[in-house]
């Protein structure tokens, strides 16, 4: 199944993609979960999944990360990862930011980033530091005790301890008050301007500012691929498939 429409050249099997994704089905028990989803990245880009809550947004991404029972090709830089195991996986390159902040509540940021440190590479805290100043006054502080904002803040700087080719991130900004979306998506755009992100996200303002690249799954299928001007500019579609009107600007 291809997608009912696709904007200019985004379709699957792009040259150069960091990850194409090939006729995905997903399975939970006996529930079909993703019905042949078909995209491409496209290199240091941003590409958003979109779509209504249930559609498969969250499986997509688990699925690549070989988290989820799944078939079809699977395909990162270049090598079918469809068959590997997940840490297998993420020692190619591959980061996850989970949409439930996978932090440890009881531990403090400084033993939280410890953990996410992969053997044998040497971790950036220059780097996560620049970019999360708060984390770094917070260090002795129990993650358990921050807000969902700096936790995600914390959720995010373990996934950039290290050097990745893309990082699958799953609604950020989901929980945070508006003020503090904005200022979120600043430092998430400081990211993505030097690491491709997969990005699935609900708010269609942080799309539209983060986006180079979109795609729209409903039930389980993509039905529009192409650039984020594009496919968020027509608003009969977005309309009809996220529930709400391309120029809503929420957060
Ligand atoms: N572990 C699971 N057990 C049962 N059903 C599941 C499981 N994982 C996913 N599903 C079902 O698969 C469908 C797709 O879920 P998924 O989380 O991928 O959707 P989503 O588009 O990310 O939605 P949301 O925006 O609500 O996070 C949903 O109907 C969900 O209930």
């Amino acid at each position: 199944m291809t997608a009912e429409r696709v904007y200019g050249d985004a379709g699957p099997g792009l040259g150069g993609s960091i990850l194409s994704v090939r006729d995905l089905h997903a399975y939970v028990g006996q529930s079909h979960i993703l019905q042949g989803v078909s995209f491409a990245t496209r290199p240091a880009q941003v590409t958003a999944i979109l779509g209504r809550n249930g559609v498969g947004k969250t499986s997509t991404l688990r699925s690549v990360l070989g988290l989820m029972n799944h078939t079809g090709v699977i395909e990162f830089d270049g090598r079918q990862i469809s068959s590997l195991e997940t840490h297998e996986i993420i020692r190619l390159g591959l980061a996850y930011v989970p949409e439930d902040r996978d932090v440890f509540h009881g531990l403090t940021v400084a033993e939280n980033l410890r953990l996410a440190e992969r053997r044998g590479l040497a971790p950036d805290y220059d780097r996560v530091f620049e970019l999360f100043p708060e984390l770094r006054n917070r260090r002795g502080q129990r993650a358990g005790t921050m807000s969902g904002g700096q936790q995600q803040m914390l959720s995010l700087a373990r996934a950039l301890l290290h050097d990745n080719r893309l990082m699958l991130v799953d609604e950020p900004t989901k929980g945070l008050a508006p003020r503090l979306v904005s200022e979120f998506v600043a430092t998430l755009e400081q990211i993505t301007a030097h690491t491709s992100v997969l990005l699935v996200e609900q708010n269609l303002a942080v799309a539209r500012r983060l986006a180079d690249h979109v795609i729209v799954l409903s039930e389980g299928r993509v039905v529009l691929d192409g650039a984020a001007e594009d496919v968020l500019a027509d608003d009969s579609s977005i309309r009809r498939l996220l529930g709400v009107a391309a120029d809503h600007e929420e957060g």
